[in-house]
């Protein structure tokens, strides 16, 4: 269980407060709110790159030699990847040995795609290598942040489709952040209105 209550985060004079929330496993949270109330800022403490002040805080631990359990997907794909790597390169940043293998079939990219480099895929196929990088054994929550903001209809939904099916078979928990309230609707089991209009 990922918990955080009465947390908040000081960015130079601003002092953002985060809303309560809980994420366990299997379950698919939404999460909206107008630009800049601090949804990257939120992402950023789960993924315990950032620390804030908090009555309760309980993220899983990293073991040693090990990723984060709590991975964070941004909508710029490109700035996630190093430019000068192959895509090969990078998912053995993450992955140990070829077990992404299947996953590229499921998602529908191919092999030989292995040796480009990011600007040499389109932003759908490149989230899509960013999502797998981030699908190694040990992960257990996903935070997705606006990940599919800049793709069309079709693609997204193709995304989503082939992201629930993998997260309904390893029983993963997602934060899903989105302006989309159409997309959070369909996918989520539940929403968060940051700032609560309720
Ligand atoms: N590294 C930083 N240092 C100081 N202030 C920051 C930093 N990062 C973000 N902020 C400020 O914190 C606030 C929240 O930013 P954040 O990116 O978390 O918002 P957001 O809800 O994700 O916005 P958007 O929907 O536009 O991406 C903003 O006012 C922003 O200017």
């Amino acid at each position: 269980m990922l918990t955080l209550r009465n947390a908040c985060l000081r960015r130079g004079e601003q002092k953002i407060a985060f809303p309560d929330l809980s994420l366990q496993s299997g379950e698919v949270l939404g999460l909206s709110g107008p630009s800049g109330v601090g949804k990257s800022s939120l992402a950023s403490v789960l993924a315990g790159m950032v620390k804030a002040d908090a009555e309760r805080l309980e993220l899983p631990t990293i073991l040693p030699n090990q990723a984060n359990p709590v991975q964070w997907l941004i909508q710029q794909s490109e700035f996630a990847f190093n430019p000068r790597l192959t895509l090969k390169a990078s998912l053995n940043e993450s992955w140990r040995g070829d077990g992404y293998l299947a996953l590229l079939q499921e998602y529908g990219l191919e092999q030989s795609w292995l040796t480009r480099r990011p600007n040499q895929l389109s932003g759908g196929q490149l989230q899509r290598f960013n999502l797998i990088r981030a699908l190694v054994p040990t992960t257990e929550y996903l935070i997705c942040d606006e990940v599919t903001a800049h793709l069309d209809m079709v693609t997204q939904a193709q995304f989503w489709q082939q992201l629930l099916a993998s997260a309904k078979r390893r029983n993963l928990a997602l934060l899903v952040i989105s302006h989309d309230e159409y997309l959070l609707n369909a996918i989520c089991h539940r929403v968060i209105e940051w700032p609560c209009t309720r």
